[in-house]
């Protein structure tokens, strides 16, 4: 399977504390919507920040599309690479639309201004159902549609791949539900590389195509999830009581 990120003999420690990460090698499948499980402290933002390049590896290369990923520059990492964070720092005043606007950033020269709007982001902000929203102080928004409002500005970066790091802690079930088929559906539609924090597994099992499973700073299982996620698996990981059961939806993990 083609990977888009690769991590090969990866080596990390957080300054002045012993190597949380050793001697990793893994590999994110190109196209493919990776969710990222682990109990609290095992690693998962740490790879995330590993493969945006928020963190350098002490030794070991993270490389994307066969390039080391400190090997581009700012701008073109950006063309590439769409993160949308738990908590995005944001202008008190900054309006839906400029926000999406601003996801042109990568493509724009040093010393032009944005434009006011911008047919793609239009389109994006339709598709999402935002139109109505365009207007309103992103800050005014509830989270589910601030969340969407990330998503629209993620989409009109035009990048390959999209990270999101647990994008349904603060939505309710519905919100979560809508905004994981959309992410479905737009990774399906636009072959995207999505890769993302989440804390459910069973939504993991129902909307991940591949799964990388952490315990104390390693990978102990990748691939399909319902591989992954085994209740054997779980129970040790997590150190809970888990088993699986078969529903017409596909396989669910439920606690003794
Ligand atoms: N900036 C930092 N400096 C020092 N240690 C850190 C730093 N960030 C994280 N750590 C430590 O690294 C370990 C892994 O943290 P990380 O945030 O990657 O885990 P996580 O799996 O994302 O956790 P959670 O599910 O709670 O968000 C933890 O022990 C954490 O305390």
């Amino acid at each position: 399977m083609p990977a888009m990120f690769k991590l090969d003999h990866v080596t990390f420690a957080y300054p002045h504390q012993a190597p949380l990460i050793q001697d990793l090698t893994i590999g994110v499948p190109t196209g493919q919507l990776t969710c990222l499980v682990g109990p609290n402290g095992s690693g998962k933002s740490t790879l995330f920040k590993l493969l945006t390049r928020s963190q350098k590896p002490q030794s070991g290369t993270v490389t994307m599309d066969g390039q080391d990923v400190w090997a581009y520059s700012p701008r073109e990492f950006a063309r590439q690479v769409a993160i949308v964070h738990q908590h995005n720092p944001v202008y008190d005043e900054i309006k839906v639309r400029d926000l999406v606007v601003m996801g042109r950033l990568p493509y724009q020269s040093l010393l032009s201004d944005l434009p006011a709007t911008d047919e793609k982001g239009e389109a994006i902000l339709a598709e999402l159902g935002l139109t109505d929203l365009v207007d309103r102080p992103l800050l005014t928004l509830s989270g589910g549609q601030q969340q969407l409002v990330w998503l629209a500005a993620a989409l009109n970066q035009d990048a390959q791949a999209i990270f999101l790091d647990e994008p349904t802690t603060y939505l309710d079930l519905h919100f979560q539900v809508n905004f994981l088929k959309l992410l479905q559906r737009i990774q399906a539609q636009r072959q995207l590389t999505i890769v993302m924090i989440i804390h459910d597994l069973n939504q993991a099992l129902q909307y991940g195509q591949h799964c990388l499973l952490f315990k104390e700073g390693q990978v102990v299982d990748s691939g399909a999830p319902e591989q992954v996620l085994s209740a054997e698996r779980v129970s040790e990981v997590f150190n809970l009581d888990c088993y699986q059961v078969a529903t017409p939806a596909g396989m669910r993990l439920f606690q003794n």
